[in-house]
């Protein structure tokens, strides 16, 4: 290694990464990815390798911008496991290299990084795709990215009432106790969904937990978790009557249960809704099928990696 890296802990990149900063940023590489042959972009699907003895996976996730200068990859750790584990069950590291010389730059906490990243692709997505008055918000779940798609959420959008169901009552109070702002706590999925106009499903569901028939006709859902093949959140019919987006075909098509074993089309890539390549009409029901690409944990990267250099 010809020179150390520089090494940024959760707190940090908490404290360097803006939003306002990174959904710029994220729309453009978004829009230029799906622009493919003049993209400059190279990102194969991740590399996942299951640690069946434990009920986890380890991705990589490696992404090279040519234009921009930025060699990266995330290491990104995922378990489906019981919920009195105290590790998150997401964890991640996020290493940029020198893309001339080959040496590692920066290693960065990840899990900061996966949770705003996904939360800010998942409000891109609502940007375009919700209902054009969208009052209620419902988040299914009660994790990381359950706080994570909050606080975006709320910071981006003006909701009259945001709700929250997760699969053990206690957790969804647990989850409001800490916020500013009021919030529902639902006691089925059924209850929560009901009349919402957008809706975050962030569970480490392996089987459907929501369905077509609970749903109001235009409503937008951000569909984060079940990123194995053989896992859902969405059932069958949802997922065949919705305009379905994602963030990368390649992706969706190796590792969303929810695409592939609904049969479900893919309308288009949330690229090319920025790109205007693909419409997003707000009236009909959609769903954004989120897997998480190291594009995104790239560009977000930079952006800390950038802010820490302009500080020294
Ligand atoms: N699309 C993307 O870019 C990313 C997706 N993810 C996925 O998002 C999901 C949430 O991740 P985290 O918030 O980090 O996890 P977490 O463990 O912090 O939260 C998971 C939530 O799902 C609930 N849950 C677990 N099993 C369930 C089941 N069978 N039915 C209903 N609820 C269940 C838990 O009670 C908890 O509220 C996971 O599936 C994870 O793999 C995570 C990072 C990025
Ligand atoms: O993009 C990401 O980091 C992940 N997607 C699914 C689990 C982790």
């Amino acid at each position: 290694m010809s020179e150390c890296p520089v090494v940024l802990n959760k707190d940090e990149v908490i404290r360097l990464l803006s939003l306002e900063d990174l959904i710029p940023r994220l729309e453009s590489a978004m829009g230029k990815f799906s622009r493919r042959s003049t993209s400059g972009i190279i990102q194969p699907v991740r590399s996942v390798l299951p640690i069946h003895k434990h009920h986890g996976f380890l991705g990589l996730m490696p992404v090279y911008m040519a234009d921009e200068g930025v060699l990266c990859t995330k290491l990104v750790t995922f378990y489906n496991r019981a919920e009195n584990c105290t590790s998150p069950s997401t964890q991640a590291t996020v290493l940029l290299f020198d893309p001339e010389r080959g040496h590692v730059t920066a290693m960065m906490n990840g899990e900061a990084i996966t949770a705003i990243r996904t939360a800010a692709v998942s409000a891109i997505s609502a940007q375009l795709l919700k209902p054009a008055v969208s009052d209620v918000l419902c988040i299914l779940g009660s994790g990381q990215q359950a706080r994570s798609h909050y606080d975006v959420f709320t910071k981006i959008f003006k909701f009259k009432e945001v709700r929250v169901w997760s699969r053990r009552r206690e957790m969804a109070e647990r989850f409001v106790e800490d916020l500013e702002e009021p919030v529902v706590v639902c006691c089925s999925v059924r209850e929560a969904v009901s009349g919402a106009d957008v809706i975050v499903t962030v569970t480490g569901a392996t089987e459907p937990i929501l369905g077509a028939e609970w749903i109001k006709s235009g409503a937008h859902i951000a569909a984060v978790g079940a990123c194995r093949p053989d896992w859902r959140e969405l059932d069958d019919v949802l997922m065949r009557e919705a305009l379905v987006y994602v963030d990368s075909r390649d992706g969706a098509h190796a590792e969303s249960g929810d695409i592939i074993l609904s049969g479900a089309q893919v309308f288009g890539e949330l690229g090319e809704v920025i790109n205007g390549s693909v419409p997003a009409p707000r009236e009909k029901t959609t769903v954004f099928k989120s897997l998480g690409m190291g594009l995104q944990d790239a560009v977000a990267a930079k952006l800390v990696f950038d802010k820490w250099k302009s500080e020294q």
